[in-house]
């Protein structure tokens, strides 16, 4: 799977990206979302292969474009057989989030990117539409962090794992009301707190790398993000735990549909019997192969966002495999037809 594809996502976020940044800082959060969606999709039908949108923008209802069940690629079509070799009639599993950090982009804020991930049929959990409370953590506390312990403890593993003091620790936080008791904890047991006010992929993978100063991600986020994330996360070696969350009295919005019982009642019905059940990186990203691609909209800590010269746009992206195990960035010079300059810097 990995070869050709390892290629061509790049250029799937990278499209994704650089149509979503001319949108950026101009208050417009769905457009910006909108054209990434769209040139997502046109360039991921671009490539030869079998791929089923198993995370996406909803339900096909209420989304017009890379709705989960999407079919995309040459190989879905319907003389894929003549068309496709039998390596790229393989189905495979893709999770997206084209735009992910709408607010930053609209805004001009640091840290949003198109994500996506990839893996064989079944490889990644269909995530429903709720939350899920994540931890993730560098790869040198992997498996020693747990998401069922209390914050408090949680610093003081990280600390021995990184070996470090609580107080050089930097936990991202999504800024929040349902995370005023947990900010409140982690400041008290010594560790500082980054709050966030969108984003949170990019903060778990940051967990990834050492260099980012962001040390663990920690709090309820959006189910589908989660299992992206854990996509990378499994890829680099990362410690990456979520739970699903389906009780809007803990998320504090009302966005999850009407209530608890009824969210349990969704779930069933999805075969997860068990809403509470921890998944880690391994559970949600259970595939043989995982690919994960993403590019910089705006600049983060892992990636440059787009910028634009005259004549063309510089990017910067991240793959990483699990396969290959590399975690490759990937800067490139696009040329919108023929620019006078070729903008290095
Ligand atoms: O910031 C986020 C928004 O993603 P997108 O809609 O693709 O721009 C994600 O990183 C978060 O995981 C998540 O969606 C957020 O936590 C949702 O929480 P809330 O704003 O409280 O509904
Ligand atoms: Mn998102
Ligand atoms: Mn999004």
């Amino acid at each position: 799977m990995e070869n050709t594809l390892g290629l061509e996502i790049i250029e799937v976020v990278e499209q994704a990206a650089i149509a979503s940044s001319k949108w950026m800082g101009k208050g417009e959060k769905d457009i910006a979302d909108q054209v990434a969606v769209e040139a997502m999709r046109e360039r991921m039908n671009k490539i030869y292969m079998r791929g089923r949108i198993v995370i996406g923008e909803g339900e096909r209802d209420n989304a017009p474009m890379l709705y989960i069940g999407e079919e995309v690629g040459i190989c879905t079509q319907p003389n894929a057989e003549a068309l496709c070799n039998p390596d790229e009639l393989v189905e495979i599993d893709i999770a997206v989030d084209p735009c992910e950090g709408t607010n930053l982009v609209a805004y001009g804020q640091p840290g949003s990117m198109a994500v996506l991930a990839i893996s064989e049929k079944g490889g990644l959990f269909a995530a429903p539409d709720f939350y899920m409370k994540k931890l993730a953590a560098p790869p040198a506390a992997k498996g020693k962090v747990d998401i069922n312990k209390s914050a408090t403890e949680n610093l003081k593993i990280l600390s021995e794992c990184l070996e470090r003091s609580i107080e050089e620790l930097v936990i991202v936080v999504m800024k929040r009301e349902r995370h005023n008791d947990l900010i409140k904890e982690i400041r008290e047991a010594g560790a500082r707190v980054a709050l966030i006010s969108d984003g949170d992929v990019g903060a778990a993978i940051s967990c990834g790398f050492a260099g980012t100063n962001i040390h663990a991600l920690m709090g309820i986020g959006a189910a589908p993000e989660g299992v992206i994330s854990a996509a990378a996360m499994r890829a680099l070696g990362g410690h990456f735990q979520g739970q699903l969350i389906y009780d809007p009295a803990v998320v504090k919005t009302g966005l999850i549909g009407e209530n608890r019982e009824a969210n349990i009642d969704r779930l069933k019905s999805m075969n997860i019997n068990d809403p509470d059940k921890v998944y880690d990186a391994h559970e949600l990203a259970s595939g043989k192969t995982v690919l994960f691609a993403a590019c910089g909209i705006t600049s983060g800590n892992l990636m440059n966002g787009v910028r634009f010269f005259n004549g063309g746009a510089r990017t910067q992206s991240l793959v990483i495999s699990n396969q290959s195990k590399t975690a490759r960035f990937v800067d490139t010079i696009h040329m919108f037809g023929e620019p006078k300059t070729l903008q290095l810097n």
